[in-house]
């Protein structure tokens, strides 16, 4: 029997239309409307278009949308000041500054100039101090989604193992350490770590970020397990362009529980995600009530 698809984009509209009826609610009651800033330094082309899909899909969601498009030489302080304006100003309640930046550039020092309250990435290090210590706060859009995703299967991580392959800091550190907080026996490989394949047999749940096109392996995996393919790698087959995960999809889903396709998984729920912690941080800047979007309320099914 092959895996059950996770299919994330519809998982992905579910999420973006309870954020959209909970803006329009808020809205309704209070007169303020969440607003997103995005930031571009450069023309890489899939983060123009990873920033235009934000940027749409905030205002069909009932936010504002302010994007930002920097020249690629633009000097740090440049950044900086921008970044400050968008902190101390009350229309915009989050901020991203969509990565990689070109290379002159130090992302951290960014990072850590946007306000934690705004930081709707979840990449401060306060709100990543805070995810690493159990406390509320805001939450990686890629793992947050993932997690969603996993709950959906999972109704209780205690008891199970999970492999997390790659350690970044936009998905594998963060996806480890939510699925710890979850209660889950969680391992982290290094993409090159020469026993993934044994411990990816121990698991229940893999997780791979790894940026290796069919990295992950049907022979690897423990039958009936749960893939979530979060790499997104451009390749050429058969003398054409084509998007690939991490992982042997084709292979991959007959010995796997349920599996994330490449494209259709993983990379609609960001976004989605980038939503639902855009409206929390309205929430928590205007007092009002923030409840969590979940899945289950939101079943696609
Ligand atoms: N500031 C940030 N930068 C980056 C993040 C992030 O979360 N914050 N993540 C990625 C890029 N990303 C969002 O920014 C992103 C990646 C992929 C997708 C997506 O929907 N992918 C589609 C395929 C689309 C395609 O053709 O490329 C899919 O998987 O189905 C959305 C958002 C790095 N930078």
């Amino acid at each position: 029997m092959g895996a059950q698809l996770i299919d994330g984009k519809s998982y992905a509209a579910a999420v973006r239309a309870g954020v959209a009826q909970r803006s329009a609610a808020l809205h309704a009651r209070t007169g303020l409307t969440p607003g997103l800033a995005v930031v571009l330094v450069g023309q890489d082309p899939a983060s123009e278009v990873y920033v235009r899909a934000k940027g749409k899909q905030a205002v069909e969601a009932g936010m504002r949308s302010f994007e930002h498009r920097l020249p690629a030489d633009t000097q740090a302080d440049d950044l900086l000041g921008l970044i400050h304006r968008l902190n101390d100003d009350p229309q915009v309640h989050g901020i991203l500054v969509q990565l990689p930046l070109p290379a002159h550039l130090d992302a951290r020092a960014v990072i850590n100039a946007i306000s934690p309250a705004k930081d709707v990435d979840g990449f401060h290090i306060s709100n990543v101090g805070m995810v690493g210590t159990g406390q509320d706060a805001i939450v990686p859009c890629t793992p947050l989604g993932c997690m969603m995703m996993l709950r959906h299967h999972h109704a209780d991580f205690r008891g199970l193992t999970a492999l997390v392959i790659g350690h970044s800091n936009i998905v594998g550190k963060p996806m480890a350490r939510l699925l710890l907080n979850a209660d889950c026996t969680v391992m982290v490989a290094h993409k090159s770590s020469t026993n993934i394949p044994e411990l990816a047999r121990m698991a229940d749940i893999v997780v791979v970020a790894a940026g290796v096109p069919g990295l992950v392996r049907a022979e690897w995996i423990k039958p009936g397990a749960t893939v979530i393919d979060v790499g997104i790698n451009r390749i050429q087959r058969d003398g054409k362009p084509a998007l690939v995960g991490d992982v042997d999809f084709e292979n991959v889903r007959h010995v796997a529980g349920a599996i994330t396709p490449v494209p259709g998984g993983v990379g609609p729920m960001t976004i989605a995600c980038l939503l639902a912690n855009t409206l929390s941080a309205f929430c928590h800047q205007n007092g009002l009530e923030d409840q969590p979007l979940l899945l289950d309320e939101q079943d696609p099914t």
